[in-house]
């Protein structure tokens, strides 16, 4: 799939690949992490979740992810084959004892795939983060960005239609984030996939984002829905473009709205 055909597959007709549909969750102790959330993220956009911390970003992810359920609302998958998700968590999570190959080989390996007939899809992983030639390599040896290649390796190996990615590049340098910001953009113009993408940073969200929504706190909610109409694919050019410095003039108005937002009572 080419850059054009993803513009048009993440236009505001492409169908939903999963919706949240007044979504609230109320922890045990009280706190309303999310009230009545309602988004449709469609397929093939690259949509970042922007906010304050503490408006529920990653309690979306989680929700979208069943890794816990809303305590009301409903989250729909129209075609239940699309299920299959990919996450990226801030932190690598790598197994310290275990070769980079086992490390990626692991969510096959839960899904009782033998390391012979994981082979081929494990290394199709490692190659589609340039990281083919380190597969009997320990996380140890590896730089910072390199481990975080593993972890997106780890989460693209079952093929998933869906990635999820909770600020998987915080933690990083800026010339780290800056060139794993373009090799993620080059592998989800190449395969196609659904990104949902949570970040803190106006110019990273920008930079990758079809579609920023920005999210208010306390209780975490939708505030603004943007399109970030720029072509694909965007490259360092388009870091300093003028184009690229009037969204995140817009997105950070926005936030700074959101930062504000109180709930009338
Ligand atoms: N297991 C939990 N029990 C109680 N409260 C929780 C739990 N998990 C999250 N919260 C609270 O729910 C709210 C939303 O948390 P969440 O982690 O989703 O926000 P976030 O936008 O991802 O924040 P950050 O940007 O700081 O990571 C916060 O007030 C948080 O303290």
């Amino acid at each position: 799939m080419n850059g054009t055909e993803h513009l048009m597959t993440s236009s505001n007709a492409a169908p939903p690949i999963v919706s949240l549909q007044g979504v609230n969750k109320v922890f045990s102790n009280g706190t309303v992490a999310l009230k009545d959330m309602t988004l449709d993220i469609r397929m093939g956009e690259f949509l970042s979740l922007l906010g304050p911390s503490g408006c529920g970003k990653s309690t979306v992810l989680r929700l979208i992810a069943g890794l816990g359920e809303p305590s009301s609302g409903r989250i729909v998958w129209p075609a239940p084959d699309d299920h299959e998700i990919g996450f990226v968590f801030q932190e690598p999570t790598l197994m310290p004892w275990a070769t980079v190959f086992s490390n990626v080989w692991l969510p096959l390996r839960l899904k009782g795939v033998s390391k012979a007939a994981a082979r081929g899809q494990v290394m199709q992983a490692l190659e589609m983060v340039g990281l083919d030639g380190f597969a009997q390599a320990y996380p140890r040896e590896l730089s910072g960005g390199m481990k975080m290649r593993v972890s997106i390796a780890r989460a693209l190996v079952t093929r998933p239609k869906l990635l999820l990615m909770d600020e998987p590049f915080a933690a990083l340098d800026e010339i780290t984030r800056f060139k794993l910001n373009n090799d993620l953009l080059h592998l989800w113009e190449t395969f196609g996939w659904t990104v949902v993408f949570v970040t803190h940073s106006v110019f990273e969200s920008v930079y990758l984002s079809s579609r920023i929504v920005v999210m208010a706190a306390r209780p975490g909610r939708v505030v603004e829905d943007l399109a970030i109409d720029a072509p694909y694919p965007r490259d360092d050019d388009f870091r300093t473009s003028t184009l690229y410095n009037d969204h995140c003039r817009t997105v950070s108005h926005a936030l700074h709205r959101a930062m504000e937002a109180r709930v009338v009572a």
